[in-house]
């Protein structure tokens, strides 16, 4: 592909894997996946622990090494610079400065992403934690903690948010709050890839990557992993179709768009 911007080949997902293949310590990890995430969509990333949602996370962020396939993101291939200020990547573990202020925290990361410090106010108000904006991240909960992480993903308003688990261990209020913003974002064009181990978030998002082992098992709106299954919960569904080892043809829509 010649010139890759988003308004002149506006076909390609946000993500594009194509029979990506990653290893880890010599294990195959990620097992030949292909899947496509629109833009401007939430989608889930759903699966037991260990079947390599961290790993395709860290390839689409550009610091993981791929063996074999093919991986765009955002028309780029992941490890491309250009890609830098267009990305957002929080991890599971807290990545900001614990001996600074939340405050300082987001300013910090908003300037360096060319934001203003406005923004940065607005995300760490984004992530309920106005009220403790002037306190050192040391001196915060496990939970405050890693929202503050993510408030300095949010500043430099990325066309992609890549999230690892970033409801975990908070309360209902809050991750309501935030998947309410999550929303937003998408509905304002961003792409969201938010990993989580609750299912019931399953239903928030416009579809899910459910994978084992380290395979692809489905990419399918909600609703239709419910029909699919027979079953009545996220829960009941997720664990049907984990015990059945597939679900069936992928989407065709997966396919759309292939062309190479
Ligand atoms: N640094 C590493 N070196 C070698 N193997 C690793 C490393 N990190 C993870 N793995 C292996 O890669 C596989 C996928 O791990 P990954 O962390 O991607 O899973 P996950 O789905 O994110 O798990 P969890 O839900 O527990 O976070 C696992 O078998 C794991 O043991």
């Amino acid at each position: 592909m010649m010139n890759s911007s988003p308004a002149e080949f506006p076909t390609r997902g946000a993500v594009y894997a194509r029979d990506l293949v990653v290893a880890r310590a010599g294990n195959e990890v990620l097992r030949s996946l292909s899947f496509d995430v629109p833009r401007g969509t939430v989608v889930g990333l759903m699966g037991p622990s260990g079947c390599g949602k961290t790993t395709l996370m860290r390839s689409i962020v550009g610091v993981q090494r791929i063996e074999s396939g093919h991986l765009d993101v955002l028309d780029h291939s992941p490890t491309d610079h250009a890609l830098r200020h267009r990305l957002g990547y929080v991890t599971q573990a807290v990545s900001v400065y614990r001996d600074l202020t939340v405050r300082q925290n987001a300013r910090y990361f908003a300037a360096i992403q060319g934001s203003t410090p406005h923004a940065a106010d607005r995300a760490i108000d984004t992530v309920g934690l106005a009220d403790h904006a002037d306190r050192t991240v040391e001196n915060l909960s496990g939970g405050q903690a890693s929202r503050a992480s993510l408030a300095c993903a949010l500043v430099g308003d990325p066309e992609l948010l890549v999230l690892d688990e970033p409801t975990v261990g908070l309360d209902p209020v809050t991750r309501e709050e935030i998947w309410t913003h999550f929303r937003r974002l998408a509905d304002a064009g961003a792409t969201l890839l938010v990993s989580s181990h609750v299912m019931d978030e399953a239903a928030r998002c416009d579809s899910v990557l459910l994978m084992r082992d380290g395979r692809l098992l489905a990419h399918l709106p909600p609703q239709e992993l419910l029909d699919r299954t027979g079953e009545s919960t996220m829960d009941a569904a997720f664990l049907s179709l984990i015990r059945r080892g597939n679900a069936g043809p992928k989407r065709a829509s997966d396919h759309q768009g292939d062309r190479r």
